[in-house]
C-alpha cells in the first residue's frame, strides 16, 4: 500500500517547502516567551544558530518523511536531555507548529503525517513529566 502511493516528503513537496516550513517553524520557537521562561532553554538556544537548528531539522523531517536525506545530527535524546523539557512546554511546541503548518496550506492528512512524526520523539524529548 505504501509502495502505491507518494511519499510524505513528495507530497509535501520536496526539500523547498520543507525548508521553508521547518525555517518559518524554527523562528517562532527561538523567540518564544514561554518557552524562553525556561533557562535552559534560552540560554541554548542564545547560543546554538538557528541555521544550525533548520538544517538539522529540515534533514531529519525529510528522512523521516520518506526523502532523500540523511540525518546526521545526535539523537533527540542526547540533544534534548540538558533543556528540560515539560510536558506543558512541549504543548507550546506543537502549538506553534500546528499554526505555521496551518499558516502555510499544508492538508489536514500531511498535517496529520508531520505530527505523528513529531509525536513519536516526545518520549525522548520531555524529561519533566507532569504528575497526576
Ligand atoms: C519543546 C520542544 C523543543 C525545544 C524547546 C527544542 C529546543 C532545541 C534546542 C535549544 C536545541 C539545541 C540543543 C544543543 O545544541 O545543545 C535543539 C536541537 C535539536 N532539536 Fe529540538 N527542541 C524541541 C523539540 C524538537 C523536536 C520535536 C524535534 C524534531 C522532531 C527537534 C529536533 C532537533 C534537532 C534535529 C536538533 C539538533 C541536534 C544536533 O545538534 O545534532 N527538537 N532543540
Amino acid at each position: 500500500q505504501e509502495d502505491a502511493e507518494a511519499s510524505l516528503y513528495d507530497r509535501l513537496g520536496g526539500l523547498p517547502p520543507i525548508s521553508v516550513v521547518v525555517s518559518d517553524f524554527i523562528d517562532v520557537l527561538v523567540v518564544d516567551d514561554v518557552l524562553n521562561a525556561n533557562p535552559a532553554i534560552d540560554e541554548t538556544r542564545q547560543r546554538v544558530p538557528a541555521p544550525y537548528l533548520k538544517y538539522r531539522v529540515t534533514s531529519l523531517v525529510c528522512q523521516a518523511a520518506g526523502g532523500p536525506c540523511e540525518y546526521q545530527g545526535r539523537s533527540m535524546q542526547a540533544s534534548h536531555a540538558h533543556l528540560n523539557i515539560t510536558e506543558a512546554e512541549w504543548a507550546q511546541m506543537v502549538s506553534l507548529l500546528e499554526g505555521v503548518l496551518d499558516e502555510h496550506g499544508v492538508p489536514d492528512r500531511e498535517t496529520e503525517e508531520l505530527l505523528a512524526i513529531v509525536g513519536s520523539t516526545k518520549e525522548d524529548i520531555v524529561t519533566v513529566w507532569d504528575e497526576s
